[in-house]
């Protein structure tokens, strides 16, 4: 049997077509709770001010509570054969924590910008090692996925060679450098944009394309955000249609 690149096919058609008015609300709201979220680690005001927008932020908490999704639904906007993850903690546009970080490919490479906040502080001024590993993670993920080789993470490994400073713009780039069987292997580097050569983290990932029972272990209650079957369900494998 051949291995999948990807539970649905190496070459999935983009017919994907969110609708524009939630694709420009949610991105909307990413942004502005991602303000709320750099702002609230770094505002001086009184103590009495910090309680009533607390107060605040819990009433509005609550109108967004009206209705939810549940964590084997996906979004609405939300397309795994395309990628497109919206909610994602590094690259989604609808997460107040995510930088974001938009991802690319760039020849045989993947690449990405961003800048990260007091939020993902760790020693002061600088970013905390596990939020490096969180981009380190998704950049290598990215780059195997864009390759055509989706995968989860088996193994990630770092060497943190310089310390990545917040608030200033920082280039990632992502190579597949083995592919064999249901394995890739990726390595990366994050630098900071404006001296790219002096590497400040390297990073080696190995993503493995889970066997079917593992997809179906992980994945079989996933549904669509309107009720139908995910696309790449481990079902779907087992039928001949995509792998
Ligand atoms: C309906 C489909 C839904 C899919 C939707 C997803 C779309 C998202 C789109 C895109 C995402 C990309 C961006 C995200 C980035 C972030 C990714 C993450 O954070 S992933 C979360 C953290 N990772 C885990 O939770 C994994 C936990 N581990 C496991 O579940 C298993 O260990 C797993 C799946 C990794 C492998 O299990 P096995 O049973 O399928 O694989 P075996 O048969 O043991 O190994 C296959 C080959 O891989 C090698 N291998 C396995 N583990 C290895 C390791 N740690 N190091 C080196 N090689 C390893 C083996 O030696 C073998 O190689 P040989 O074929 O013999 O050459």
């Amino acid at each position: 049997m051949t291995s999948p690149a990807t539970p649905w096919g190496a070459s999935p058609p983009d017919t994907f077509s969110p609708d524009p008015e939630l694709q420009a609300a949610v991105t909307e709201l990413g942004a502005a709770v991602r303000d709320l979220l750099e702002t609230s680690v770094a505002t001086t005001v009184a103590p009495g001010e910090q309680a009533d927008v607390a107060a605040g932020v819990r009433e509005l908490t609550a109108r967004l509570a009206a209705t939810t999704r549940d964590r084997h639904t996906l979004s609405a906007l939300d397309d795994l054969p395309t990628f497109r993850r919206t909610y994602s903690p590094v690259s989604g546009v609808g997460h107040g924590f995510a930088p974001p970080v938009q991802f690319r490919r760039e020849g045989d490479t993947v690449v990405g910008e961003c800048t990260l906040g007091l939020r993902h502080e760790g020693p002061p001024a600088h970013s905390h090692g596990g939020m490096t590993a969180m981009l380190m993670d998704q950049l290598l993920g990215s780059t195997a996925f864009l390759a055509g080789r989706w995968g989860m993470t088996a193994h990630l490994g770092l060497e943190y060679r310089g310390a990545v400073p917040l608030q200033t713009p920082l280039v990632l780039v992502g190579r597949v450098a083995d592919v064999s069987g249901r394995k890739t292997v990726v390595t990366g580097t994050v630098a900071l944009a404006a001296e790219p050569d002096r590497e400040l983290v390297r990073g080696e990932g190995v993503f493995v394309s889970p066997r079917p029972e593992l997809l179906e272990r992980y994945f079989g209650d996933l549904t669509t955000a309107d009720g139908g079957r995910a696309p790449g369900h481990a079902q779907a494998a087992t039928d001949g249609s995509t792998l």
